[in-house]
């Protein structure tokens, strides 16, 4: 007999998340669904301003009280026991105990996870504490073996440490040692790498793939940087004008994307080695032209069609739906079969 399939651990169907402002209110992403399975790392690509922060920030539900909002749609999130709870509708209460509890966070500046008066011992002990009801002795020991695990050589004189005599790269290894404290199901990390150099950046890389490994955590990452997502995602949604407008196994969409701006994106990012040699040769990378459109002036039809070099009449007509192209791999293009 075979086993039932795992229900995924990140569930999100349907999500609209609205801002109000003075001009109204104003839609910045909507129709998204996705689903992360245990060990999985999912990848949220797209340029500024396509909504991939909004997104994560409404699983997180960190949206500003009284400006951003989840209007429609559920995000369903299961525990180590099962459980599953939406967080679309959860109380706030209960938000606070699933962030850093079942969903650890990672964002950009490690400073702003970070208080600069604790030692990194007691910001990691703490939550181990209170939500494990640990006593002092153990939960610093467990901060000591926690700082190990994610490379801090020397821990144990770390440990009474404050984040402003660590560097950037072991700053960010301490916010991933505290997002891991309670042993998340679901890792939420905002470009982690981006304000670190190329090096630090890849030996991040590789310790999220290792705890992943170690804790079959799900991950979903937010970038805008499409060879991160070939280094460490399994799945890529691409994300446009707060759609979701091509999703699949990562190495499928590379290989044989199917919307005009996975294939602008793809074609505006270096090849392995090719940065220096084309900056020698005076060669200009590829750039998708025009811009994102604002929230306020949203095209009708296809969001993308005024910057598309294949858009048809019918583009600007309804938006296109989000279409199966092969297993797992859709495109919210009317013409994926032809370009
Ligand atoms: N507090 C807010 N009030 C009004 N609009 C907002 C607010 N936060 C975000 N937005 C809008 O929502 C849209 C999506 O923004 P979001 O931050 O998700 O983009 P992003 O894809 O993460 O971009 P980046 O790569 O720059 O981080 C943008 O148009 C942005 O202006
Ligand atoms: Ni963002």
């Amino acid at each position: 007999m075979m086993a039932p399939a795992a229900q995924p651990v990140l569930d999100i169907r349907g999500l609209r998340t609205v801002f109000r402002t003075r001009g109204g209110e104003l839609t910045a992403v909507r129709d998204i669904d996705l689903v992360i399975d245990a060990g999985e790392t999912l990848a949220l690509v797209g340029e500024s301003g396509s909504g991939k922060s909004v997104t994560s920030l409404s699983v997180m539900r960190l949206l500003t009280r009284n400006v951003g909002k989840i209007a429609a749609g559920a995000i369903r999130l299961r525990d180590r026991q099962g459980i599953v709870s939406d967080l679309a509708t959860l109380d706030d209460r209960h938000m606070r105990e699933i962030r850093g509890g079942d969903i650890g966070i990672v964002f950009q500046e490690p400073m702003s996870s970070l208080n600069p008066v604790l030692t990194i011992g007691d910001q990691i002990a703490e939550p181990i504490r209170i939500r494990r009801k640990a006593d002092r002795a153990a939960a610093m020991r467990e901060a000591i073996a926690l700082l190990e695990s994610v490379g801090i050589p020397d821990a144990k004189r770390r440990v009474r440490q404050y984040p402003h005599e660590l560097s950037g790269g072991m700053r960010q290894r301490a916010t991933i040692a505290m997002a891991l404290a309670c042993d998340p199901v679901l890792l939420i990390a905002d470009e982690p790498t981006t304000a670190l150099d190329v090096t630090i950046q890849a030996q991040i890389l590789d310790l999220l793939q290792r705890l992943q490994r170690e804790r079959s955590m799900a991950i979903l990452f937010v970038t805008h940087n499409l060879g991160v997502v070939a280094e460490i995602a399994h799945r890529v949604a691409v994300m446009y004008a707060g759609r979701i407008v091509e999703e699949g196994p990562t190495e499928a969409v590379f290989r044989n994307p199917r919307h005009p701006y996975t294939r602008g994106l793809l074609a505006s990012m270096p090849r392995l080695g090719e940065a220096t040699r084309m900056r020698q040769a005076g060669e200009q990378l590829y750039a998708i032209p025009g811009v994102v459109p604002g929230l306020t002036r949203m095209p009708s039809g296809c969001a993308f069609a005024p910057r598309c070099a294949h858009a048809i009449q019918a583009c600007s007509e309804a938006v296109p739906a989000l279409e199966r192209v092969e297993a797992n791999h859709a495109s919210r293009c009317i013409r994926w079969r032809e370009i």
